[in-house]
């Protein structure tokens, strides 16, 4: 098996009292899409942050293909390209923004080729914008020019925060196709954040669960944030939103998080013994990357949930099915 190009042993990153990593170890493989998914504060781009070498932990090492690397190392300096949650664009024309960090790097070779190459690879027409300037684009185009100022430096690690963040469903597709194509190249390498579940799959070869600055191993379906409150008439624990409420144990703390994992949540049938359910919607369905099965995004009391079930069973959205699962298979964060 091929070594992994990432390797975090024991990491934390601390911002004053603040644990936004918190010893964290684990892998990300090269030649693949790696996918970030959790809840806001869950240490998402800080982790990034650290995987692009643009900050430094305070314990624990982070590895690069097995060496120890550090912010400016040679190592890494033109290999791994880091994408802001908000990328700045320069108040020039989108050719200067896009050819940037060839100047840097003092690379004149076929500047103007290959700036209309990175702009065709996410969906701009280079005669109609590479004269416009950042007040001249959408929100959506905008980003794509971040993303293609990134891609014309070729690096072989391409790091994105949340590409998809405030974009339309256009550019969110054309950002999609070209983060495929990118990956597609050889030797190349992704990992990316988002808070859309579906869109992450689509493009995730596979995707890494943060909660509170850890790794939570397993794929949780479904997270319930309190408080929660005992039913005086059946004695039974629940997190509700006015919208309907879902059974849990009784909480350990008062912060804690109820979670339920995607492989425990059942769809379409009624709970059995040991067993809780509730109403859902049905929001969304989509194919997963490489996968034969889907996964479907509901709405029950109020709370998101996905599961996944196999391509040619997907329930029509809009439709309300129950959902159960049994109650030891839930988990306290
Ligand atoms: N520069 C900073 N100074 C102080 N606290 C910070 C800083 N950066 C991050 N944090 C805190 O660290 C925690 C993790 O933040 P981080 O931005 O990594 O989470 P995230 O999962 O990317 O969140 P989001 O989904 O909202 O972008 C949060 O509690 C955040 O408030």
């Amino acid at each position: 098996m091929q070594a992994p190009l990432y390797q975090l042993e024991g990491v934390s990153r601390c911002y004053g009292a603040t644990r936004a990593l918190d010893r964290c170890s684990l892998s990300v493989p090269s030649g693949r899409v790696t996918g970030i998914a959790g809840p806001n504060g869950s240490g998402k781009s800080t982790l990034l942050s650290l995987l692009a070498f643009v900050e430094r932990p305070d314990e624990g090492r982070v590895l690069f293909q097995g060496q120890e690397e550090h912010p400016f190392s040679p190592a890494v300096r033109h290999r791994v390209t880091l994408m802001p949650q908000t990328p700045f664009l320069l108040d020039r024309s989108v050719f200067d923004n896009v050819s940037y960090g060839l100047a840097v790097k003092k690379d004149r070779t076929d500047v103007a080729g290959r700036v209309r190459r990175a702009l065709t690879r996410v969906g701009l027409d280079f005669d109609a914008f590479s004269g416009r300037r950042r007040n001249e684009l959408s929100g959506g185009e905008a980003q794509r020019v971040a993303l293609a100022a990134r891609l014309i430096l070729d690096p072989e690690v391409l790091i994105l925060d949340e590409p998809t963040a405030s974009v339309d469903a256009a550019s969110s597709f054309l950002i999609h196709q070209a983060i495929l194509a990118f990956a597609a190249l050889p030797g190349k390498t992704v990992i990316l954040t988002s808070h859309d579940a579906a869109w992450l799959d689509s493009v995730s070869d596979e995707v890494l669960f943060f909660f509170r600055g850890r790794r939570v191993t397993e794929k949780m379906g479904l997270m319930l944030f309190g408080p929660f409150a005992k039913d005086p008439a059946s004695g039974m624990w629940a997190a509700g939103t006015g919208q309907g409420t879902i059974v849990v144990p009784e909480p350990p703390s008062a912060d804690a998080v109820a979670a339920v994992p995607e492989r425990c949540l059942r769809m379409g049938r009624e709970e059995g013994a040991h067993e809780a359910g509730f109403d859902a919607e049905v929001r969304e369905t989509a194919l997963q990357k490489g996968r034969t099965g889907a996964r479907v995004i509901l709405t029950g009391a109020g709370f998101p949930l996905t599961l996944s079930c196999p391509a040619n069973q997907l329930p029509e959205p809009g439709r309300t099915v129950r959902v159960s699962y049994p109650l030891d298979s839930v988990q306290w964060l």
